[in-house]
């Protein structure tokens, strides 16, 4: 009895104590404090299996789907303009480097999970369609015979501006989806992009279908991460790409300490002000501090069976992106 009462103590009082550590910056905090999806170090052996975290709180694995739904139900309308508020648009500049790094051949099929309210599909779509336009303006400039009138011709003839390129994006979340697709009306796209209602840890695809997998800022809110990666993996055509990019470990004691300041102090009062929302702001900075180091991660990526697995931390490792190939 006694055993239980501490246990539920802890429960209680464990993830708000060291929460008051880490933002005080006491010694040890790092080693104490349960790290990563599976790492639930403070919980009794036979609840591990069934107990998870969202954010700081200690839940049980069947609720926390509900309630990270809950959360991007509620952020949805808000979601990008807070995202430009909160990160003075540098999120912007993380998402184009994704797309420099992936770096898309023409015709490729990308498939984009937790995809949301579609900022990596229509950096995508950009991307391959001045790809595409740059192609064929090559081609014809070396037609040095034909004239404007033709060249112009060519170009309205011209059928698929994507040279066979597509994108799907699939996300848990309806209302995240909703407001997508009026982004890509508000933007005329249409071409190449479908939106699917689904979940990272059971993709509605089949084996090999697609030459690229994403995920950005996504992965940190799956239940199961390991089973989401070796969704990721099915999925993928052989020699097909997995390219991630999440919130990773700040190594800078001093930016560090900076980054907890704003974090905690300024990010759920931005919540609150903009959106009406402290609780999801307080998730996302809490969800942060859950997810697993950059060498941890990768370890995670490589056991789904992900070969040549590397990451480039970005802004002093507030940001990463891991990529690793299906060989
Ligand atoms: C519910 O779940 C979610 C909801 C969402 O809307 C989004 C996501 C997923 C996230 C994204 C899609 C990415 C975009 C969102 C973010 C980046 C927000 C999360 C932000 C952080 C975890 C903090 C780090 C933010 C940045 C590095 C962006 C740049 C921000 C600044 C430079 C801060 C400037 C702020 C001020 C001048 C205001 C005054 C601040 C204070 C009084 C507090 C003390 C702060 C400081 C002294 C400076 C802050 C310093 C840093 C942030 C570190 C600086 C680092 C370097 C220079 C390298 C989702 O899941
Ligand atoms: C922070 S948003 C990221 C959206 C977009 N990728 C971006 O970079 O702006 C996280 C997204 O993950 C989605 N998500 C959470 N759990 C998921 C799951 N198990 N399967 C698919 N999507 C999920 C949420 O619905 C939300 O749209």
């Amino acid at each position: 009895m006694a055993t239980h009462r501490s246990c539920a103590l802890w429960s209680y009082c464990g993830p708000r104590w060291s929460w008051v550590m880490r933002c005080c910056r006491l010694p040890g905090f790092r080693s104490s404090w349960p790290r990563g999806p599976l790492g639930a170090r403070h919980l009794s052996q036979e609840k591990r299996e069934t107990e998870t975290h969202f954010g700081f709180e200690t839940v049980s694995e069947e609720e926390k789907g509900g309630k990270v739904y809950h959360v991007f139900e509620s952020v949805a309308k808000k979601y990008d303009v807070m995202n430009d508020m909160m990160s003075l648009g540098i999120h912007r500049i993380w998402k184009d480097l994704l797309l420099s790094k992936m770096h898309p051949f023409p015709g490729t099929q990308l498939l984009d999970v937790a995809g949301g309210t579609g900022d990596i599909a229509f950096r995508f779509l950009n991307y391959v369609q001045a790809q595409h336009k740059g192609k064929q303006k090559r081609q014809l400039r070396a037609q040095q015979n034909l004239s404007w009138e033709e060249i112009a011709k060519k170009y309205q003839s011209e059928d698929d501006p994507l040279g066979g390129s597509r994108v799907v994006v699939c996300d848990i979340n309806k209302e995240m989806l909703k407001i997508g697709k009026q982004k890509a009306r508000a933007q005329g796209h249409k071409a190449g992009l479908a939106w699917v209602l689904g979940d990272a840890e059971e993709l509605p695809f089949d084996d090999d279908k697609f030459d690229v997998y994403t995920i950005a800022f996504g992965i940190r809110n799956v239940t199961h991460i390991d089973q989401a990666l070796q969704e990721a993996h099915r999925v993928l055509k052989p020699g097909g790409r997995f390219l991630c990019l999440e919130f990773s470990q700040v190594n800078n004691p001093l930016i560090s300490r900076l980054y907890d300041l704003y974090s905690f102090q300024v990010i759920p009062v931005l919540g609150e002000v903009i959106a009406g929302d402290w609780r999801s702001y307080q998730y996302l900075v809490e969800s942060i501090r859950q997810f697993p180091s950059q060498e941890e991660f990768k370890e995670m990526i490589e056991d789904a069976g992900f070969e040549k697995v590397t990451y480039e931390s970005l802004t002093s490792g507030i940001v990463a992106i891991h990529s690793g190939f299906k060989l």
